[in-house]
């Protein structure tokens, strides 16, 4: 039976620490419990924001790194190395200091790698890295967007609701247009469901997608065993 919980912190500093320290110990706990941890990061300003707190903790230093696998949620369908891919933030937020396996670093791939801009190919090579990789995601961290999309599925889009585990997204309505997204299911299948909203912007997204309205994509990203919405204030204002 899965259980969602709702955690809500005075404002958006306060929420990546919360975030972090929460990320911390879930992945120790994984480690523990597998052996392993598998940790899915998304894209976003909130996204980097609980990175950087990450760095900041004593207590990541617990976690054995080389276990890790690192996957993305969604990433936008640029070169390589470019600033506004999801990866390159997360690099410069905090992998970068990090001892891991690059092999474990799992990337959704760039628009110039194999496939070159051959959006859908490069969504199929990721899936197959994805059953290759043998994962079940501890924890599946998501943004919220004002319309209520997480990772690269948008309300009424109709790459919203590809099946599978991985899709290209065209004519994404939030630039970059083209997009590599884990499907709903993909996103289903995680333990744990963390969505993570910060600012009076998320407030009405947040308040619908808390309310049931399951046409936002918010709504229906629910985490096997639980579902942990982390707010801010602003972010909660109208749930
Ligand atoms: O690639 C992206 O843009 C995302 O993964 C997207 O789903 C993001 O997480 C939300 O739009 C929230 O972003 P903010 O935290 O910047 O509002």
């Amino acid at each position: 039976m899965s259980e969602t919980v709702v955690v809500v912190v005075p404002d958006a500093d306060l929420l990546a620490s919360v975030v972090a320290a929460r990320l911390v110990t879930t992945i120790i706990d994984a480690q523990a419990v597998r052996g392993r941890a598998d940790v899915v990061l998304t894209g976003g300003r909130v996204a980097a924001k609980v990175l950087r707190a990450v760095k900041e903790l004593p207590a990541a230093e617990a976690i054995d790194w080389s276990r890790v696998d690192l996957w993305w949620g969604d990433e936008r369908f640029l070169p390589s190395g470019d600033p506004d891919r999801n990866e390159t933030q997360a690099r410069e937020a905090l992998l970068d200091a990090l001892p891991l396996v690059p092999e474990r670093v799992h990337a959704m791939p760039p628009a110039d790698g194999a496939d070159g801009d051959d959006a859908a190919a490069a969504a199929a090579r990721y899936a197959d890295e994805l059953a290759a990789g043998g994962a079940t995601f501890d924890v599946l961290m998501l943004g919220v967007g004002e319309d209520g999309h997480v990772a690269s599925l948008f309300p009424g889009h109709p790459d919203a609701t590809a099946e599978g585990t991985v899709t290209a997204v065209h004519d994404s309505p939030k630039p970059p247009p083209t997009r590599i997204s884990l499907t709903m299911p993909a996103i289903r299948s995680a333990a744990q469901v963390w969505l993570v909203a910060a600012g009076p912007d998320k407030a009405d997204a947040v308040g619908a997608a808390l309310g049931g309205d399951t046409a936002l994509p918010a709504a229906r990203a629910t985490g096997a065993t639980r579902t942990v919405w982390l707010l801010d204030a602003a972010a909660a204002a109208k749930r």
